[in-house]
């Protein structure tokens, strides 16, 4: 059992909207509040040779990156920490305020408690007049990446020119607000690597996502292959895939990269062939080949 299908589950449950985006969001007044929360652990999602303060700062990032992902402006965080050393504490609230104070956000509280793997869970609110969903695509529109791809991916894999990538994410705030503002139609953001996130796309939309592997903006200097691989299929990037009508791009102060574009046909293609929803997924087995989680 993996992650995805595990949240599927849900749907039943909770019905469709609960799992559908990036954010929870919550109409209040005549604005909207979004929410989002991660979990990370020290075995999963913390390198060794992370310092405390990078890893409060990640935990920070991935949580404003969901935020971002819905064009929406970050408020404040929650920071719950079950520590294995209490000593680790400082450390990672200094990491966590300073990624905080840098995206316009406060770190208005918490919880503090002892466990035996470094857990952090981040939760924050944001606001926005109108967020943009993961749904909204419309064939034509073109599928479009900030900044480039599969640098964390480069640094898990011996790159050591791409560790403060892979360590030091940075929550596309500015440029999610300015893509709402553009008119975007749909946004998520790339936590788990690009073809995952255009299945995570797919689930939610009428169409279908053709991307052109030429196109991917890679990371310079890793071998074309192995760039490739890693722009498709790995994780930690935090940047945003977005879908806009052609005569809105490019927005003005977004570094961003067309990849593709959005067809009637519900399928995810790279160069024309099935795009296989493989990426950076927790998972559930009994033996490390089942589940790479496995320690
Ligand atoms: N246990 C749960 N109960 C209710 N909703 C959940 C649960 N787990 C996940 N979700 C919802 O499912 C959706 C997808 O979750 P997922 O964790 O894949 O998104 P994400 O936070 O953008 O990704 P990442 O974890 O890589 O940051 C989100 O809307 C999330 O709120
Ligand atoms: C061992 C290792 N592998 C990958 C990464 C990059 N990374 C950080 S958070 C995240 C996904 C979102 O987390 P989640 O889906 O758990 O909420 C990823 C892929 C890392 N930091 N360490
Ligand atoms: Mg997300
Ligand atoms: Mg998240
Ligand atoms: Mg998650």
């Amino acid at each position: 059992m993996d992650e995805r299908g595990l949240i599927r589950s849900l749907v039943p449950l909770l019905g469709s909207a609960a799992t559908a985006d990036d954010c929870a969001a919550v109409r209040h007044g005549g604005e909207w509040l979004l929410l989002s929360t991660d979990m990370l652990h020290e075995t999963t999602d913390f390198p060794i040779g992370m310092t405390d303060v990078e890893i409060g700062w990640m935990a920070a990032a991935v949580t404003l990156s969901d935020i971002a992902a819905m064009g929406a402006r970050p408020l404040t965080l929650l920071l719950a920490t079950g520590l294995d050393r209490p000593e680790r504490l400082a450390g990672i609230t200094e990491g966590a305020l300073a990624c905080c104070r840098a995206h316009g956000a406060d770190l208005a509280g918490g919880d503090t408690d002892a466990h035996t793997e470094l857990t952090i869970v981040s939760t924050g609110l944001g606001t926005a007049a109108s967020p943009v969903r993961r749904s909204g695509a419309r064939p034509g529109d073109l599928i479009c990446v900030t900044g480039y791809l599969g640098g964390a991916q480069a640094a898990l894999s011996g790159h050591d020119q791409y560790w403060r990538r892979l360590i030091e994410p940075v929550p596309r705030v500015a440029e999610g607000l300015a893509l709402n503002a553009a008119g975007v139609t749909a946004m998520m953001d790339i936590s788990d690597g690009l073809a995952l996130s255009l299945h995570d796309m797919l689930a939610v939309n009428e169409c279908g996502f053709a991307v052109d592997s030429a196109r991917l903006p890679r990371p310079g200097g890793v071998p074309e292959d192995e760039g490739r691989e890693f722009a498709l299929y790995g994780g930690g990037d935090f940047e945003l895939l977005f879908t806009i009508p052609a005569e809105h791009f490019p927005v003005v102060g977004v570094d961003a990269t067309v990849i593709g574009a959005v067809v009637a046909e519900r399928s995810v293609t790279v160069d024309g062939a099935p795009l296989p929803g493989r990426g950076y997924m927790h998972c559930w087995g009994s033996s490390p080949d089942q589940n790479p989680d496995f320690r």
